[in-house]
């Protein structure tokens, strides 16, 4: 496979099976076929949305991605360069590179942690810095994800924010390494429209001053319309079709694409729910 030059991460013919290991014999009754022959490049600097009905295989694209799961067949690379046999030092690289946000912010903060030690676990076990950088670290990084003043956040625990709050921390906690790539999985879903708004602008405003490229995982049409450059939709561990969000969404070509905005009643009306 020719590797593009801007490309940050690559999907080379992914496939990932889950097994049905129950059996004493493997029939394949039970194996469930999560993604099929998957290809996919995202360029530097791009939010790229991989959009699709729950089941269609969106986490699992973004758990190989962050190699918390391993593809069945095919292979990742980041800036070219393969990750399947990534051990050691430079899977521990790798994980500095590519971090993930996930769905639940009430479920993926640690809430024994004050939101300072949250964000300054990844420092730490990456020994990025000194004591004292990494305390200016973590406040800066709390001021990107618009939680001002950071002085504020800084000694609170989860439990005392609201759930945007709450997300913007778990954002912090995936930039604050500034790594090359962000998995962004339905981060949105668990807020009403206007947060999940504000909540947008934070990656839109990371991108723009940080560089980082995303993948921003999600069910809903709108919320990709607002954020993303290029799309694919994925249906049954497919993808069906791959473009310019515009063009995909104002031209859907594939039936399972004009099924997905047809079934979203309130995409012309409010530009997010
Ligand atoms: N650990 C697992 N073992 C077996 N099957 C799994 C496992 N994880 C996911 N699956 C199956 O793989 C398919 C894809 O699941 P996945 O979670 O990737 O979909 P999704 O599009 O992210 O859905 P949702 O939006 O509901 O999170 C589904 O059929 C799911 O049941």
């Amino acid at each position: 496979m020719k590797k593009q030059q801007n490309a940050i991460i690559e999907l080379a013919d992914i496939s990932k099976i889950y097994y049905q290991k129950s059996q004493l014999f493997h029939t394949g009754a039970g194996d469930v076929v999560a993604l099929k022959d998957i290809n996919l490049t995202i360029n530097k600097g791009e939010i790229f949305g991989l959009v699709g009905q729950s089941g269609s295989g969106k986490t699992t694209a973004g758990r190989l991605l962050v190699k918390l799961e391993n593809p069945t067949r095919g292979e990742i690379y980041l800036k070219g360069a393969p990750v399947s046999g990534l051990k050691g030092r430079e899977l521990k690289e790798y994980r500095k590179q590519v971090q993930m946000i996930f769905q639940d912010p009430y479920q993926s903060l640690n809430p024994h942690l004050s939101i300072a030690e949250t964000v300054m676990e990844p420092l730490i076990v990456h020994g990025a810095g000194t004591r004292e950088s990494r305390r200016q670290k973590v406040l800066d990084t709390l001021e990107t994800t618009g939680l001002v003043p950071a002085t504020d956040f800084y000694d609170r625990y989860p439990h005392r924010l609201s759930g945007g709050q709450r997300q913007r921390v778990a954002i912090a906690r995936a930039i604050v390494l500034e790594p090359e790539f962000i998995v962004a999985d339905e981060p949105s879903s668990m807020l009403d429209a206007t947060i999940a708004i504000q909540l947008f602008q934070v990656l839109l405003n990371i991108r723009e001053r940080l560089g980082m490229t995303f993948l921003f995982i999600t069910h809903n049409l709108a919320a990709a319309k607002y954020l993303c450059d290029r799309i694919a939709v994925i249906q049954n561990g497919v993808i069906v079709e791959t473009g310019h969000t515009r063009d995909v969404i104002d031209h859907p070509s594939h039936p399972y694409t004009k099924t997905l905005i047809a079934s979203q009643p309130s995409f012309d009306i409010c530009p997010i729910l």
